[in-house]
Parts: C-alpha cells; structure tokens; sequence
C-alpha cells in the first residue's frame, strides 16, 4: 500500500481530501503544521486532529511557526512597507508547506504528500514533466498560488479534490462521511490576519506607525494627504479619504517618497508588465516568445498576452489593458484555451506601451 501523509488544516477541503485518499486505497498519515502561536491555531490543530480520529488514521503535529514568521509573515510586512502589496499564500506554498511536507513524509517513510488544494498534477509522458492544470471546479481553481512549484514537488503531491466539480460536492462528501468539519464556514482572509485589518498588522509587527504623506498626480501636482501607504493598494478607489468630486483610482505607491499617486477613471489601466522570478512549470526555459493567457491576480479573468525574455525577467505584453496590474502579486500563464498552467512570476512594474497597434 503506498503511503501518503496529507496536510490538515482543520477545513473540510483537506478533510475530504484525506477521506478520498482512503478510499483510493492509500496508506494515509495525517499531519498539520502548527504556522502560528495562539487560540485559532490551537482550535485548527484540534479539528484536524478530531477529523484524523474520525477517519482512524494517525496524526502528527509539526511546528513550523520560526520559518512562518520568516518567510511569510516578514516578507508579508517589509512588501507592503515597500509600498508593494505581496501574495503571503504564494509565499507559503512556495517555501513552507510543501517543502515542510516533504520532509515530514521523508522522516514517515511515505513517498508522496497531499494537499486538498483545488488544482490537478499530470505526469506528461511526451515532456517528461509534471504538469499543473487547473481544477475541474473553476471558480474554486487554485493554481494561481500554485505557479512557483517546482519539479521535484510536483512529482510528489497528489491533489485529490482535483476532480471535483464543485465545492458543494466536497461539502456533501464530507456530511456523508459525518466529518466533525463538515459545517465549518470557508476561510476566507489571509490565515493570519483574520480580521482583515492589513495595515493594523502590520504596525503592529513592524511597531511603527506608516507615515503620513502626499496624495499626488501624475504630474506631481499634491492632492491631498495620506494616512500612510500600507493603507492602500494599486487599483483601490474606496477608503482614499477625501472626496475628490470623480472617482480617483490609487495608480502608484511609492515608498521612497512616502508618495501614492491618483488618476482618475481610466488611468489604473496598462497594457505591458516586467515581472521577476520566474518559475516554468511545463518546460525548464522559456526560449522564444510565447502565447498565452495570463492572470494579474487570483480573480481576474485570464487574458490573452505575449511573454518573452528580458534579461532574468519577464516582459508581458496584453492584447487589451489589465486593470490594477499590482506590484508584488504573481502574474501566472495557462496554455491559451486550455488548463495547463506554463508558470509564473513576480509582478514588478507595469505602463502603458505607446504607438501600439
Ligand atoms: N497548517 C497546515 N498544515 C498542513 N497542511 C495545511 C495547513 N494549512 C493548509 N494546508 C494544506 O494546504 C491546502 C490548501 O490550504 P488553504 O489554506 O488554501 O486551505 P483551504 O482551501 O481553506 O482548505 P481547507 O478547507 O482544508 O482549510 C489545504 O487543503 C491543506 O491540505
């Protein structure tokens, strides 16, 4: 039988997930990562551990709070104190979970891992390379925080949910199971900024309150005052403030200069990007110039793009203008027209191109 230790938050996703993987036949070990100190992270540890009695499969707990801290949470604070706004789950798939994972099925002899993650991994014969596609549930699809997986992790982890149409099926599966998660509401914020509160945190963390400072356009004129810029995000147009008489979009952070830049409608859209760290999950390098459909963020529709190489980067040119292209959020590549994820990268800076056309 072979053996899989699946990752357990305490949600129903990974509940029935490790439920499936029974019934596939797999020797399950159930194991959940302690992220954090404090009462929620208590309470995930108890349902996971009551869901993995439940299924009568043994359970480890494994304390990563030290590389959470590090890797997520600080990277987390010092982006938006750079005026940045960062993806902390793409973070943490990309340098906690499965990594941490990994390890724990190494020391527990298992050769594969599992996560109840919306997304599907193919082994493709003609490349030799596991593929990444997308979840047969497209709402739920989750492969946009997946993009930085590299090979070796990919070849390990199964994603049992994969197949699931939809969430609701994944609800039902888990009241049929009589899971003792199976009524537990969606998790929706960021884990650890459950109130939602960004920029409270992160004073908090950083103990220093973000300056005040100028409101200015795009040629400098000031328009008013900031409260400080771990408040605002590119594309925002609530909570600015002040009532300016039109809608005015946030278009620019800049922290050298305590600066957030306005335009009004129409100005937070650009049509070309830079992007950083790249990572190919279909193929090693990206040589020549490519089409694809690209997404700015997790929700935004695909789009169809040109990406090719500049220098250690990326340059991704749009067919039509993207709304609120954000530094420090992933820009990820699917096959135009299909479900493989090509890869992704880090989103630097973005403009509108001149003379296109
Ligand atoms: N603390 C943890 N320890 C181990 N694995 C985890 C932990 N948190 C998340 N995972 C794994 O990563 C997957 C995706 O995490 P995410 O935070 O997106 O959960 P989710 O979609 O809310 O799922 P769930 O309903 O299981 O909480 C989970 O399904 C689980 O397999």
């Amino acid at each position: 039988m072979e053996k899989v230790i699946i990752g357990m938050s305490g949600g129903v996703d990974s509940s029935v997930a490790a439920a499936v993987l029974l019934e596939q036949g797999y020797e399950v070990i159930g194991v959940t990562l302690r992220l954090r100190d404090g009462v929620e992270s208590d309470v995930a540890v108890q349902d996971a551990e009551r869901v993995a009695n439940h299924l009568k499969i043994p359970f480890h707990t494994l304390d990563f709070c030290k590389s959470f801290s590090r890797y997520v949470v600080d990277y987390f604070t010092q982006e938006y104190v750079s005026g940045r706004t960062p993806n902390p789950c793409i973070a943490c798939n990309r340098y906690i979970k499965f990594d941490a994972m990994l390890e724990a099925a190494d020391q527990l002899g298992a050769d594969k891992i599992a996560t109840g993650h919306y997304a599907r991994v193919v082994y493709d014969k003609n490349s030799g390379r596991y593929l990444l596609k997308r979840s047969a549930a497209s709402v739920k699809d989750q492969t946009y925080a997946l993009y930085a997986l590299g090979q070796e992790q990919l070849s390990r982890v199964l994603m049992p949910l994969g197949e699931f149409t939809d969430k609701a099926a994944v609800r039902q599966k888990a009241k049929e199971l009589c899971l003792p998660v199976a009524e537990k509401p969606e998790s929706m914020e960021i884990c650890f900024v459950p109130d939602g509160d960004y920029a409270g945190f992160i004073e908090q963390r950083t103990g220093n309150v973000s300056p005040r400072g100028k409101f200015v356009d795009a040629e400098g004129n000031v328009l008013g005052e900031h409260r400080g810029i771990v408040h605002y995000t590119i594309g925002q147009r609530k909570g600015l403030g002040i009532a300016f008489g039109k809608p005015m979009f946030v278009i620019d952070i800049d922290a050298k200069t305590n600066q957030v830049m306005l335009g009004e409608k129409g100005s937070e859209f650009t049509d070309v990007l830079l992007a950083s760290q790249p990572n190919f999950i279909s193929f090693a390098q990206l040589k020549d110039a490519m089409r694809v459909e690209a997404k700015v963020r997790y929700t935004a529709v695909p789009a169809l793009a040109m990406i090719e190489k500049e220098g250690e980067n990326l340059l991704v040119r749009f067919d039509t203008p993207q709304r609120a292209v954000t530094p420090g959020q992933a820009v990820v590549f699917y096959e135009p027209g299909g479900d493989t994820v090509i890869g992704g990268a880090v989103i630097e800076k973005s403009w509108t191109e001149k003379n296109r056309g």
